[in-house]
């Protein structure tokens, strides 16, 4: 990407991007689509609730930051609005809404609210406005999420195939970008957005396996960060032989089990200790999290 990513819509023409909360996520969101030009920094606008918030955006060279999400709101009343508060705060950023404002597009990155909530509690939305639900993750800091997004498509609103596009041009600056119905998006949440924090923990939990046994603590973090790197690269890059749509993963691990040799024996005590079976209840855990909170959030 060379230069800053616009959205002629014909009405909005290099539309700012509003962000609604200036948390981890937004603060992933923002790095990531700057460093790649998508937007350039005097176009993003960022609401926060404290002030503490608003002057670490403002060191950042961030020079449109509110405290008042209402004020923000107001003073840019045509733009693309991404909302990335904690799902907690959403009825106060609807409360927040100018009521005559008649927003074309809205993202939102919030767990566990659906498509059809988000509709229904943003009372000034029409049938003119496209929504869509996207879950990145931290990773999008450095281009490298893996983020899903669904919505529902409408013929009757103008131009939102340029909206659709845009959201996911903006997803692909960030990373990867598979398109999936909302029935799946929860499972998807789990295992792109949240399995990072379970990866840096699988990772930690090798480093620590070799301080255990005499590593240097800075060695053992590099080494065992590299090894996971290299191990989903090849699955990725087909330049390893395997090729993700026609092979099963155990593949590639069976070439890494010599017979009678050192790592069967680590798979054997994963088994022992319910290692795959811990793995397939944190995703469903998480999974099952966010259909309890689009249950509350209606
Ligand atoms: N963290 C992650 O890896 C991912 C998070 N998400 C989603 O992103 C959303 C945000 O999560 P995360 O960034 O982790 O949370 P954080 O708690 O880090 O950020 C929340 C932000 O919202 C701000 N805020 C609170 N109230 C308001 C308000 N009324 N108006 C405007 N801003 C407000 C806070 O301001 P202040 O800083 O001043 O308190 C803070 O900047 C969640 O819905 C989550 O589901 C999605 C994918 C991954
Ligand atoms: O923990 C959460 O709820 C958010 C959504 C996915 C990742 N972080």
């Amino acid at each position: 990407m060379t230069g800053s990513k616009e959205l002629k819509d014909g009405s909005s023409e290099n539309a700012p991007l509003v962000f609604i909360g200036g948390g981890n996520m937004a603060a992933a969101l923002i790095t990531g689509c700057v460093a790649k030009r998508f937007v350039e920094k005097d176009r993003v606008v960022i609401s926060v609730r404290t002030e503490k918030s608003a002057e670490k955006w403002r060191q950042k060279g961030y020079v449109n930051v509110f405290t008042n999400t209402l004020e923000m709101l107001e003073k840019y009343p045509t733009a693309i609005y991404i909302i990335c508060v904690k799902p907690q705060i959403f009825n106060e950023v609807v409360s927040s809404w100018p009521v005559n404002s008649r927003p074309k597009f809205i993202v939102s990155v919030m767990a566990g609210v659906p498509l059809p909530t988000l509709s229904a509690k943003l009372p000034f939305v029409s049938g003119n406005t496209t929504i869509i639900r996207m879950m990145p993750s931290v990773a999008s800091s450095i281009g490298a999420a893996a983020t899903t997004m669904c919505y529902e498509k409408n013929d009757k609103i103008e131009n939102q195939d340029t909206y659709i596009k845009y959201a996911r041009e903006f997803a692909e600056c960030i990373g990867t970008v598979e398109i999936i119905p909302e029935r799946c998006f929860n499972p998807a949440m789990a295992i792109g957005a949240s399995s990072p924090a379970w990866t840096f923990m699988y990772i930690e939990s090798l480093a620590d396996g070799a301080v255990a046994q005499g590593l240097g603590r800075a060695e053992a973090k590099r080494i065992a960060a590299q090894a996971v790197l290299g191990a989903a690269q090849m699955l990725l890059n087909s330049e390893s032989g395997f090729d993700i749509e026609k092979q099963h993963f155990g593949w590639l691990k069976d070439q890494v089990c010599s017979p009678g040799g050192t790592t069967i024996e680590g798979v054997r005590a994963l088994e022992k200790h319910g290692f795959r079976s811990a793995v397939i209840e944190a995703v469903s855990a998480a999974s099952k999290k966010a259909d309890d909170m689009a249950k509350t959030a209606k």
